[in-house]
């Protein structure tokens, strides 16, 4: 494992490109592996297998899709139809493919020539994945405030749910930073790793990322997590975000709405992490949520590297069905507080929500309804 980081993603130039280049995920821990992907159907699979995955990275990765299929001289509106299309949940996705859709249109609108106009949806791309990375800073240091606030005393043992770290962000990443500001600020005890399941984003890459952190981490099996509740050795459950309904329902990562029914049980912080590109106020409830329905092999089948994520070792009979459910959704009164990089909204109300997104970056306020900021 190298000290230096290979880039999530990085936008290749001619001659190596145009191309985006990802760190493929599926390959992870074993190999820091590169995925180049030269066009959009290549960028499509690379979402549509977890190559790249995580809601802001998923938006960022749409983004510079866009600037590809312009780049290639590609049709950008079946481009953009066919990357908002890969998954359906993370509203990120959809979210920055638009961005950069909206650029090149409006360049082209403007009188640009093509190779203006790709460079207007590149420009955007990039501004995404400064923006994100700005953001998951800003998160990170509301959600230490929010910890240190709730838990002022005494080290922290911090329980995470799938892979929220640099693997997802432009940046250090979503909950995974919070995490790694407590590190860094010398009050984490212990990080307790559920390995989630069918995937293993918390085996594979939380626990990569916490190990090159120097973090003191243990994985678990997700359905060890309620024993750790129940002696009393978890203080605060910090997890990301696929999208969030204008209600405050959370949708992520499958596994995480029983984290938080223990978390509530056990008298412990449920803390959301996310930033405000995840917020989706179109979509009403949680009910609205659409949850991707993922390959029955996921969970039959053991993930191996050399495999991706099907056609690894098989756990149960051949053909057997399954229910894989990418995500759930969690209501809103499980969450103890959302952290995105504008301040912390708690409790998580659907007039904090709004007020915590109509607020500009500078704009600072505690408001009545118990929101926070920095
Ligand atoms: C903050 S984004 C991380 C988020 O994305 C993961 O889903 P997937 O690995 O399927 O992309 C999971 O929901 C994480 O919480």
């Amino acid at each position: 494992m190298s000290d230096q980081h290979v880039p999530v993603a990085r936008w290749a130039r001619p001659p190596e490109g145009p191309a985006l280049v990802l760190l493929d995920q599926t390959r992870l821990p074993a190999e820091e592996a590169e995925l180049v992907c030269a066009d959009v159907p290549a960028l499509v699979a690379a979402i549509r297998s977890l190559a790249v995955r995580g809601a802001p990275l998923l938006g960022i990765a749409g983004a510079y899709g866009v600037a590809l299929a312009a780049a290639r001289g590609d049709t950008v509106a079946e481009a953009a139809r066919l990357l908002a299309e890969a998954r359906p949940t993370a509203v990120n996705l959809a979210y920055g493919v638009r961005r950069a859709e909206r650029a090149y249109d409006g360049a082209v609108a403007r009188g640009a020539d093509p190779a203006e106009a790709a460079a207007a949806a590149l420009a955007e791309a990039e501004d995404l994945h400064r923006e994100d990375a700005e953001a998951s800073d800003r998160m990170a240091g509301h959600g230490l405030a929010l910890l240190e606030e709730l838990l002022p005393t005494g080290d922290l043992r911090l329980l995470t749910h799938c892979n929220t770290g640099r693997l997802v962000s432009g940046g250090h990443g979503t909950a995974f930073a919070v995490v790694r500001a407590a590190h860094r600020a010398g009050r984490l005890r212990q990080l307790w790793v559920d390995e989630t399941r069918p995937l293993l984003q918390g085996a594979r890459l939380t626990a990569y990322e916490a190990a090159r952190e120097a973090m003191p981490y243990s994985v678990l099996a997700d359905n060890a997590a309620g024993s750790l509740f129940a002696a009393g050795q978890v203080d605060a459950v910090l997890i990301g975000a696929d999208r969030i309904a204008a209600d405050g329902s959370v949708a992520n990562k499958v596994g995480s709405y029983p984290l938080a029914v223990l978390a509530r049980h056990h008298r412990v912080p449920f803390l959301v992490v996310a930033p405000v590109t995840t917020v989706d106020p179109e979509t009403p409830d949680g009910a609205a949520i659409v949850v991707e329905q993922r390959d029955a092999r996921e969970v039959t089948e053991l993930p191996s590297p050399a495999a991706g994520t099907t056609g690894g070792v098989p756990v149960a009979p051949s053909g057997s069905a399954a229910y894989n459910p990418a995500f759930d959704v969690t209501p809103p009164g499980l969450v103890s507080a959302l952290v995105t990089e504008r301040g912390v909204v708690s409790p998580v109300t659907e007039n904090g929500i709004q007020e915590l997104c109509s607020m500009s970056l500078s704009g600072e306020s505690r408001s009545g309804n118990g929101m926070m900021n920095s």
